[in-house]
């Protein structure tokens, strides 16, 4: 199967300390991809540097949506997007301002063809843009369970849900790949239950392929095929969930040595 990202020899440091070491992994096309490891493991600047946040010291990343490829290092953070690569956020980043609508419909910008100038003359092809992404966003929040609330305050939203209204922000740019970073954080049990449906839901009816950092273990365990498993910002493991779990290295990581855990 096709590789649609590429990560080769990636590299990071903040001043002295090596957020990220020489780490390669692939994720192959319409595959759900777990990246975990300890608290400060690098996972978040291994996104951070896919997503173009960060300017990684060395590495190279090569993303592959259908025939395409690109070398991600040629590309600015806003403009990843545009060739099919979206991300969520550890803390939900919406504007609070807006309604739920509003947000998901702002995630369309890069699609959209009329630019801002050309909204203010009330064109029929920017009316037209707009019925379009209003369309696809109230499909989305269908898709979501979450119709009905289209025009309330994102900010109005418990966590959970505002965490489902990101998710559909990124739906709605037509991603090729979707980043998530920590999509469990804050939930409860069951919301959990739900988002691990949802992620295999959305993988499969919107044909895009999942790369997910996550602490919590059941969800990883539940909707990853294969998982990359880092620590001190190197690769210690990569195999099936049944792999990692028996795997001494990952156990290690986790709970320390045998001697420091009863020490
Ligand atoms: N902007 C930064 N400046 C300095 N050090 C940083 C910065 N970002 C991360 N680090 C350090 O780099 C290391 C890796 O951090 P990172 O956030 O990538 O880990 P993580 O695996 O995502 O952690 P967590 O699971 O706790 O979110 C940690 O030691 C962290 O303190």
């Amino acid at each position: 199967m096709k590789s649609i990202l590429q990560v080769d020899n990636l590299s990071m440091s903040f001043g002295g300390l090596k957020a990220v070491d020489r780490l390669s992994f692939s994720v192959e096309t319409g595959s759900i991809y777990g990246l975990i490891g300890p608290n400060g493991a690098g996972k978040t600047t291994v996104f951070n540097c896919i997503s173009r946040f960060y300017k990684p010291d060395n590495g190279v990343m090569t993303f592959c949506p259908d025939q395409q490829t690109y070398n991600l290092m040629d590309y600015k953070v806003h403009e990843v997007i545009t060739i099919g690569l979206a991300r969520t956020f550890q803390n939900v980043e919406l504007i609070k301002t807006m309604t739920v609508l509003e947000n998901l419909m702002m995630g369309m910008h890069s699609q959209l063809k009329c630019g801002i100038l050309m909204q203010g003359f009330h064109l029929p092809s920017v009316w037209r843009e707009e019925k379009m992404a209003k369309k696809k966003a109230m499909d989305i929040l269908d898709f979501l369970g979450l119709k009905g609330i289209e025009h309330q305050l994102a900010a109005s939203q418990p966590y959970g849900i505002q965490k489902l209204i990101e998710l559909g922000r990124t739906l709605i740019a037509n991603p090729k790949l979707i980043i998530l970073d920590e999509p469990a954080a804050g939930m409860n049990g069951a919301e959990t239950e739900a988002l691990a449906k949802l992620i295999k839901k959305i993988r499969d009816q919107y044909g895009v392929t999942i790369l997910l950092v996550e602490h919590d273990m059941g969800l990883v365990m539940e909707v990853c095929e294969k998982i990359c498993v880092i620590s001190f910002g190197k690769k210690i493991a990569e195999g099936t969930p049944e792999a990692i779990q028996d795997d001494p290295a990952v156990q290690e990581a986790y709970l320390g040595k045998e001697d420091e855990v009863h020490a």
